[in-house]
């Protein structure tokens, strides 16, 4: 803000989020959810790609399903059952994700956390745990 002026000046940074993961899990739904505001009617397949060396935040969509007893029924079906929240904390171990965050595009839960999230993660990015050169003496 520039006080000089008396107007006040808001400076803006553009950066790039990917966003990747198998076909039909959310993606679109979750970006359009973010910037609309609405959960979009129609499924329209897109590509993505992936770009490695970006900070990765694990995120579980479609979150809503976990209490929809229809969902329940079919996954109990085939002897599943729906992912945890642990568990998805533990693939975000596991890939080195910076973190596992779950939403719903359709009831907007957890939409703007995660949005907010990968921001942070660029303008804020964690240090590197680097090991500690061993020193003889
Ligand atoms: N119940 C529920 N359904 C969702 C949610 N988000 C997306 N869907 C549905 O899941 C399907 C796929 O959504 P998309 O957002 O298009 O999936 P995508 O990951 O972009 O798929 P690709 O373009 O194939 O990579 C659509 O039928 C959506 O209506 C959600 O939060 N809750």
């Amino acid at each position: 803000v520039t006080a000089a002026s008396g107007a006040a000046e808001v400076i803006m940074q553009t950066i790039k989020c990917v966003v990747v993961g198998d076909g039909a899990v959310g993606k679109t739904c979750l970006l359009i959810s973010y910037t609309t505001g609405a959960f979009p009617k129609e499924y329209i397949p897109t590509v993505s790609h992936h770009c490695p060396g970006v900070p990765i935040l694990l995120v579980g969509t479609k979150s809503d399903l976990r209490n929809d007893a229809e969902i329940q029924r079919k996954l109990k079906e085939q002897n599943q059952a729906p992912v945890t929240h642990q568990q998805g904390a533990a693939l975000a171990r596991q890939i080195q994700a910076i973190r596992y965050m779950e939403c719903s595009a359709l009831n907007q839960e957890g939409i703007k956390e995660v949005f907010t999230e990968a921001v942070r993660a660029y303008l804020n990015p964690q240090p590197t745990v680097t090991k500690k050169p061993c020193v003889l003496l």
